[in-house]
């Protein structure tokens, strides 16, 4: 049936939209309504949203470039695996692709085309005007929370266009909605909209939510929670390993899951679907719970980095004197990262970070001021560890003339978003922000990003490089205008337990490899030899570190006196992690 399926939409929509059968008639909308509410109608639903979706794309193209014709839009790789399984079968799926690949269409079509099912089933049998939340997709940030129900809305909104005509002559209204639920806003507020939607009509809802605020509505709100998502039939897991890895945000999933089964109709099938960009070894168990018995795993363009620890390596793990091969064990199953970034590596000791930061940062600049149009079409996103340097950075940086805005955390979700805005607008070409907008956030004119701070797990660098060369990837944008998008980072030997699992990475894409990767990948084999090796290499970077804070000239921190910002930047770079919670509430 898949098969069946998958053949249909190559031809319906790779080659000829137009051969999609009308399934909504003006003219027939009684026998249109019987028949989509029939078993083996969602995938027609579905082909009426996918070419929808599609001509809607390509017509704002049109709009945007009215001389230019514009690129055909085609269904990408990951929507035509998961589109047929999930249009015409109940079973769970897991879909691994690279960024920026149309994740979020692949579940958000089926997703729709099944509430619109529901919908017409309901009005159908005549079982009275009602509201529930057909689907829900769980996501790790607020603003991703936010700009999925976005994406979801714009494909209700081509549902309901079909589905007023269908109603035209009756008094009661047939919608399909999205919502987002996220913590750092009124709580009851969106207690309202989602309880507030009365029983005039036939409402389905889709909800985009981050766990902890959807854990607290549902829990606080239980008789009518119950009642609302009695009838759940799709929980999708947007970026699935970040939330397994996280243990409170897994632990409100699950709370969550076993609330939903307490609540839904007896007899009722969920189709659970997993989603990311990366798998990594570690989160599989969760995610092997969270969607069992999984009917289609697409994972595509993938690689994997790292190896399992081989038994005649194995020390005694306990006594933790293997700490680096356990981390140099850690797999990472990855659709391959998007061809046209190119990555960037500069390995360097911490204090020099911030005079390298200025000096990538006036570079890009330079190139862009030289460049045909740099003005909003070429953002560049600095990726920090902590809230304390990026702020010491912003500082350094406005004074060198560098205007950025701060993203993080703790900011009330008000700035967060007004921030955020501001950057997409191009106001503020400059972000400097931590994790919160490493996973998932589309804003098409990022061409640069840049990790000050190193991330912690290879699956997350993967996602920080995601976030350049979108508009390219999706559309294929000019590179004279949007730049080649470029990833740097500031690789420090704190990092080198990670360095043998980037190479393996940075191979995989054609990317070249620093050779002081390799040499601190070899430094940190851990033998006897080796780790003799390290504790003399730490001498030599205390006599690196002496010489390269000589380096530095007055011209570059003269404003500060340069043994301030030294001492400065040091401790900030060494102080305590002052926890921004990438992760919602
Ligand atoms: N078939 C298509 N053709 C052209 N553009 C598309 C298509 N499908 C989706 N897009 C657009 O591509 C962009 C990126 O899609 P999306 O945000 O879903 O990526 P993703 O795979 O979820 O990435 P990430 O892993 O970073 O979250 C969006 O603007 C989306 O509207």
């Amino acid at each position: 049936m898949a098969d069946d399926a998958r053949i249909r939409l190559e031809v319906d929509c790779g080659t000829d939209a137009a051969a999609v059968p009308v399934v909504w008639s003006e003219s027939d909308a009684l026998v249109e309504k019987r028949r989509i509410a029939r078993d083996d109608s969602t995938m027609a639903v579905g082909l009426q949203l996918i070419r929808g979706t599609l001509e809607r794309m390509s017509s704002k193209q049109t709009k945007k470039s009215p001389r230019k014709s514009p690129p055909a839009i085609r269904p990408k790789p990951i929507q035509l695996a998961l589109w047929p399984s999930l249009l015409t079968s109940e079973q769970n799926v897991v879909g691994v692709a690279s960024t920026g690949s149309g994740k979020t269409l692949a579940y958000a079509i089926p997703a729709v085309a099944k509430c619109i099912r529901s919908l017409l089933l309901r009005a159908n049998t005549n079982q009275g005007p009602s509201s529930f939340v057909h689907g829900l997709v769980l996501v790790p940030t607020r603003e991703l929370a936010i700009q999925v129900s976005k994406e979801i809305r714009n494909v209700c909104k081509i549902g309901n266009k079909s589905l007023s005509k269908l109603f035209k002559d009756e008094e009661i209204s047939c919608l399909v909605e999205s919502l987002a639920v996220y913590g750092g806003v009124d709580i009851h507020e969106q207690k309202s909209s989602l309880f507030g939607k009365g029983d005039s009509g036939f409402n389905s809802l889709i909800v985009a939510a981050t766990p902890g605020r959807l854990l607290d509505i549902l829990e606080q709100s239980e008789g009518q929670a119950k009642d609302l998502f009695s009838q759940i039939h799709m929980v999708i897991f947007d970026e699935a390993d970040r939330t397994a890895l996280n243990p409170d945000m897994c632990s409100q999933v699950d709370d969550i899951l076993t609330l939903l089964d307490s609540f839904r109709d007896e007899g009722k099938n969920v189709v659970h679907c997993l989603i990311s960009a990366t798998l990594p070894e570690k989160a599989k168990p969760k995610c092997d719970e969270w969607a069992p018995s999984t009917r289609l795993v697409a994972k595509l363009g993938s690689v994997t980095v790292g190896q399992k620890p081989s038994k005649t390596e194995g020390d005694d793990e306990t006594s933790g004197k293997t700490e680096g091969k356990k981390k140099k064990s850690e797999i990472l199953d990855l659709a391959s990262m998007p061809p046209n970034i190119v990555q960037t590596l500069h390995v360097c000791a911490s204090h020099k970070k911030p005079k390298k930061l200025i000096s990538t940062l006036k570079r890009i600049y330079e190139r862009k001021a030289n460049s045909v149009r740099f003005s909003n079409n070429q953002l560049c996103i600095v990726f920090f560890a902590q809230v304390k340097t990026l702020k010491f950075m912003q500082k350094l940086l406005f004074r060198e003339g560098l205007r950025c805005a701060e993203l993080y955390g703790t900011l009330s979700q008000a700035e967060r978003e007004k921030r955020l805005l501001e950057f997409r607008a191009g106001k503020t070409p400059i972000l400097l922000a931590t994790d919160v907008v490493a996973r998932g956030i589309h804003i098409p004119n990022v061409t640069y990003a840049i990790n000050y701070d190193f991330p912690t797990a290879l699956e997350q660098y993967v996602h920080r490089c995601g976030r350049v060369g979108r508009k390219q990837q999706s559309l294929g944008g000019d590179e004279s205008k949007y730049g080649i998008p470029t990833v740097y980072s500031f690789f420090t030997r704190d990092f080198a337990a990670m360095a043998d699992s980037l190479i393996e990475l940075l191979r995989s894409c054609n990317a070249f490899v620093d050779p002081n990767l390799l040499a601190l990948s070899k430094i940190h084999k851990p033998s006897k030899s080796a780790s003799k090796k390290r504790k003399r290499s730490k001498a030599d970077d205390k006599r690196d570190d002496k010489d390269a804070a000589n380096e530095i000239g007055d011209d570059d921190f003269a404003f500060l006196g340069r043994q301030n910002v030294l001492k400065r930047a040091s401790h900030v770079s060494d102080a305590e992690p002052d926890s921004d919670a990438s992760d919602d509430d």
